[in-house]
């Protein structure tokens, strides 16, 4: 019998869904990145990987690490998941194969530069609008306002009732942690979100041209059952407006905090793009996702029994000095392909060209037109537990 190698198994008593943790996780990552390459959250009873090789290699192990469990916490096939598991991000193949090509093609760089003129003459003019009132909150005013304009207008669903879609998003993302305090409060007006949203989901509420009925074309072309695009526009809905929000948000605190930075892509615009990488490496505005193991599996001399949970800490991975130099540093030269934050593998973001159209499209703008920010406040960060951003960001632009 060969004796397999494996050592004691690194134990942590982190709650990593506590508000001290969200608080502050990047001390918890780097003590997680130290105990070894996997480390045993008794708090739970699940496995985390916060180091950039292991988070890496288990996003593209799909085989091993599933999502069809759910990608959250709760194991689907132990208890009830709170809403209709999605059809992609909660899939595994080949269901996932399939519906995951109808979006990459629906979402494709090609589609969405057709939104770019769109996108940028909706950052002009949302940021005319700052530049007139000088001061504003970068969440409210800036974060929030902006893809809660461009993508529920390109996805084609109406105006009235959009205020349903962060409380929805925050519902969604607050569901991948424990039933804790910040799931209990998102959830204090389910009902009606999720009606609202679900109305948003069948083509009659959904305009001709819009990304949304390009899913119910893929039903006509035999690719999807109607119901399947429901869930498809769902998809749209559940994961396409927080995690812009909190990443627009984000970047404006990083420029904000610091000056220097800003200065350099003013002096370079060809740097804005990347910048978004840079921001989306420091300040992960998705923090973590689960996997399910499907066997026993060894990790580092560490054995991983089948049907356990693994919490994949994708910002750790981010910052972890195994990968990256200076990884404490913000800095907007540095080629940041290769951060975790919109996965990999492949249920990698199918998203991230519109998520890059709209930061490529404010920061476009702020660059030509800001000489600096400054935070007239101290922001208030929104816990979640999954999404990590800010709640509030008073600031001042001083115009070129
Ligand atoms: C900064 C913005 C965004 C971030 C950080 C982000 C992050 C992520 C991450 C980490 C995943 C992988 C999840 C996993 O491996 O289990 C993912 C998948 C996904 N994202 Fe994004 N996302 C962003 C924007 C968007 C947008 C704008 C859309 C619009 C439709 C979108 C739609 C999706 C969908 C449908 C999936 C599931 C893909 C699959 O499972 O094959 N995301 N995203
Ligand atoms: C950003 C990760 O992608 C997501 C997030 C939440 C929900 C869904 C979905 O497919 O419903 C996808």
């Amino acid at each position: 019998m060969s004796m397999e190698a494996t050592v004691d198994r690194p134990v942590s008593t982190i709650d990593p869904f506590s508000h001290a943790f969200l608080s502050d996780p990047y001390p918890h990552h780097e003590a997680m990145r130290e105990a070894g390459p996997v480390v045993w959250l008794e708090h739970y009873g699940i496995w985390a990987m916060a180091r950039h090789q292991e988070v890496r290699d288990a996003l593209t192990d799909w085989q091993t690490y599933c999502s069809g469990a759910g990608v959250g916490l709760s194991d689907f096939r132990k208890e009830p998941p709170w809403r209709p598991p999605s059809i992609i991000l909660e899939a595994d193949p080949p269901l996932h194969t399939r519906t995951r090509a109808v979006l990459t093609r629906i979402l494709s760089p090609a589609a969405i530069n057709i939104l770019r003129e769109t996108f940028a003459r909706e950052a002009e003019a949302l940021v005319d609008r700052l530049l007139e009132q000088r001061e504003f909150d970068g969440v409210a005013d800036l974060a929030e306002a902006y893809p809660l304009k461009v993508f529920p207008d390109a996805v084609g669903i109406s105006e009235e009732g959009r205020e349903n879609l962060l409380p929805y998003g925050s519902m969604v993302f607050n569901s991948f942690g424990p039933r804790n305090d910040l799931f209990d409060k998102a959830m204090a007006n389910a009902g009606p979100v999720r009606d609202w949203i679900m109305s948003k989901c069948s083509r009659a509420a959904l305009a001709p041209s819009g990304l949304g009925m390009r899913i119910f074309e893929a039903v006509d072309a035999g690719e999807l059952s109607e119901a399947e695009a429901g869930m498809l526009v769902r998809s749209f809905l559940s994961a396409g407006i927080d995690t812009t929000v909190y990443g627009l948000g984000n970047a404006l605190y990083c420029f904000a905090s610091n000056p220097e930075q800003w200065t350099i892509l003013r002096e370079s615009p060809n740097l804005i793009r990347g910048s978004f990488e840079e921001v989306l490496r420091f300040e992960a505005p998705v923090q973590t996702f689960f996997r399910t193991t499907t066997k026993a599996v060894d990790v580092g001399g560490v054995h991983i029994g089948d049907g356990e949970k693994v919490l994949l800490f994708l910002a750790a991975a981010n910052r972890d000095p195994r990968r990256w130099d200076k990884p404490d540093t913000f800095d907007v030269r540095r080629r940041a392909t290769g951060h975790m934050t919109f996965g990999t593998g492949i249920h990698g973001c199918v998203g991230q060209a519109v998520a890059r159209l709209e930061s490529e499209a404010i920061f476009g703008a702020l660059a030509r037109r800001v000489a600096s920010f400054e935070m007239t406040g101290q922001p208030e960060r929104r816990l979640n537990n999954t999404l990590r951003g800010l709640d509030t960001l008073p600031l001042r632009v001083v115009p070129v």
